[in-house]
């Protein structure tokens, strides 16, 4: 069956058309909250831009809803939270509409030194008011960018060449990385206190919200001039009314309002504000960057594959991924047989890394990875590296992850250990080249074993008769044994036993094998 996607706010033609390719699109933008609620159960993937209020109610309607792209940076109008719990992987596409957003700042800043709106308001209505529009230069000014990411970084690189003096706040990134780009970092209020221009690049958050309000304006100096090119919200815009009508700040540029369209802020009718309907983004190259972007991520998503700008699960970056595959493939085996190795309802599970793999960049990643291997075979919703830590937690399953230099004379070795209401039972495997890995140790006691394939795990005492009769059962219902390795701490005491099998094991075998004298478990595991 084809798979079929939905594209609920406009997206550029080039993204469509690479879709097309492989799925079914519908493009249908303008739906309410119920109309999606209503058809997409329909879907395996929905696309949008900032249009499109993603809901809990509309996430929890799509059935077969896999992915969600969002054509554009912001995600604020997607439920992740929501998408989180089902298992549905959300991604952007940052990068595409960096410029465009970025040339649309300098351009309101322009026009806001310049009263460009406003006198060509004026002139079209046949005036003729040369000093009513008197200007200020940029060149010498103070610019303070509030959010250093991608569209402030590029914005302070053109305000650079303007010959302002750029000053930025940003608790996540370093002095260093700033003065490398010629830029002071500054604590916030010290940036409120002395640009004569500030401009926000950073999201809508909890932190950011209103974050510009009559108590921070009145730091400002006098005659300040504010951009809003990021997110509606981080200006208060009752305040905002407020500081214009006095005369504090000089004048404010906004593309983005507290709600849009904004029909009932009290900013929209000042003259000194300049404002412009969200047009950060829309530029034709931005349109094509990220609708190519989000189109590609979804193929790729839906043919099982990771989409690049993943935000609601751990991402490994591009140049990170050879050195980490081979522990994410050994890592869902391992959780895969261990699982299938215990008995009862899972209380734990703890992850250790030891010597190289301790030092992997994100570790976080793996365990989710073998938590995916131990879920998804028991429970009925699938589980994956976007929901597994959550869906852990619900079940009431503790889970904790530790690293240290031990690696038990391999290179690298992670270790498994599964608690339940019955059992403790633990696997350790390690990495000795990208396409070898190997299950180290069951149970406490060593094993050699590649990580495919049908196996027969027993423990048992060790004694004559034990491992000949179990060889014997197989033999007779026709599997071939392709390996055998046993392993134990004393002579006359309990052993493991592991067979690989070149098929799977009928139950009245395994059933048999059981009840053999000296076998005290045995289980049989498909990795
Ligand atoms: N108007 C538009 O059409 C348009 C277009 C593109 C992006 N945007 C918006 O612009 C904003 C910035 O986009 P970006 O691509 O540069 O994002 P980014 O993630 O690259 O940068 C955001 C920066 O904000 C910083 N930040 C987070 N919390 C902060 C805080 N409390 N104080 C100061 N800084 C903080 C982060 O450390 C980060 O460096 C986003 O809100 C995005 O949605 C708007
Ligand atoms: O976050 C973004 O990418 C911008 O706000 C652009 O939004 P848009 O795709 O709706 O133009």
């Amino acid at each position: 069956m084809k798979y079929r996607v939905l594209v609920s706010d406009p997206l550029a033609e080039e993204g469509i058309e690479i879709l097309k390719e492989f799925a079914d699109v519908d493009v249908n933008t303008g739906l309410t909250e119920d109309q999606l609620v209503a058809s997409i159960g329909n879907y395996d993937a929905l696309l949008v831009r900032s249009g499109t209020e993603v809901t809990a109610r509309v996430i929890d309607a799509g059935e077969r809803l896999k992915f969600i792209g969002r054509a554009g940076a912001g995600v604020d109008n997607i439920d992740t939270e929501a998408a989180t719990r089902r298992g549905i992987i959300v991604a952007n596409a940052p990068e595409g509409n960096t410029l465009a957003a970025t040339e649309h700042t300098m351009a309101m800043m322009l026009s806001l030194a310049r009263n460009i709106p406003q006198a060509t308001a004026s002139l079209k209505k046949g005036e003729w008011k040369r000093s009513k529009f008197m200007g200020v230069e940029l060149n010498d000014k103070v610019l303070g960018i509030m959010g250093f990411g991608r569209i402030g970084r590029e914005v302070a690189k053109r305000a650079q060449a303007l010959e302002m003096k750029i000053i930025a706040y940003d608790p996540f990134i370093t002095q260093e990385r700033a003065a490398s780009l010629g830029v002071e970092m500054v604590p916030l209020d010290e940036l409120f206190r002395r640009a004569d221009v500030i401009t926000v690049h950073t999201p809508l958050i909890k932190e950011t919200r209103h974050v510009i309000n009559a108590k921070t304006i009145a730091t400002m100096k006098d005659g300040v001039r504010l951009i809003n090119c990021a997110r509606g919200g981080i200006i208060d815009e009752a305040a905002l009314a407020d500081a214009i009508t006095s005369g504090k700040v000089a004048g404010a540029a906004l593309d983005v309002f507290e709600s849009e369209p904004p029909t009932d802020s009290p900013v929209i009718g000042l003259d000194k504000v300049i404002i412009t309907p969200h047009l950060g983004a829309s530029t034709v190259e931005a349109q094509q960057n990220v609708a190519i972007s989000v189109a590609n991520q979804c193929i790729s998503v839906l043919s099982g594959g990771a989409a690049k700008y993943v935000v609601n699960a751990p991402m490994i970056p591009a140049e990170q991924q050879a050195l980490v595959e081979p522990y994410a493939v050994l890592a869902q085996k391992m959780g895969s047989l261990l699982i299938q190795l215990t008995d009862g309802r899972l209380e734990s599970i703890k992850v250790t890394y030891g010597g190289e793999a301790a030092a992997l960049p994100n570790t976080k990643f793996i365990t989710r990875i073998i938590l995916k291997g131990m879920l998804d075979p028991i429970l009925q919703a699938p589980v994956n590296i976007v929901n597994a830590e959550f869906v852990a937690k619900e079940r009431g399953i503790r889970l904790s992850e530790t690293t240290t230099e031990e690696a038990h004379g391999f290179r690298n070795i992670i270790s498994i250990t599964a608690k339940t209401d019955k059992m403790t039972e633990s696997v350790s495997g390690s990495v000795s080249a990208p396409d070898h890995a190997r299950i180290v140790s069951i149970g406490g006691y060593m094993t050699d074993l590649t990580p495919t394939g049908h196996v027969v795990i027993s423990r048992h005492t060790d004694k004559p008769g034990v491992i000949g009769k179990a060889a014997t059962i197989l033999g007779r219902v026709n599997v071939n044994i392709a390996g055998m390795q046993v392993g134990r701490h004393k002579p006359g005491e309990e052993a493991l036993m592991v067979l690989t099998v070149d098929s799977a094991v009928p139950a009245e075998a395994m059933d048999e094998i059981k009840k053999i004298d000296g076998i005290h478990t045995v289980k049989h595991a498909e990795i």
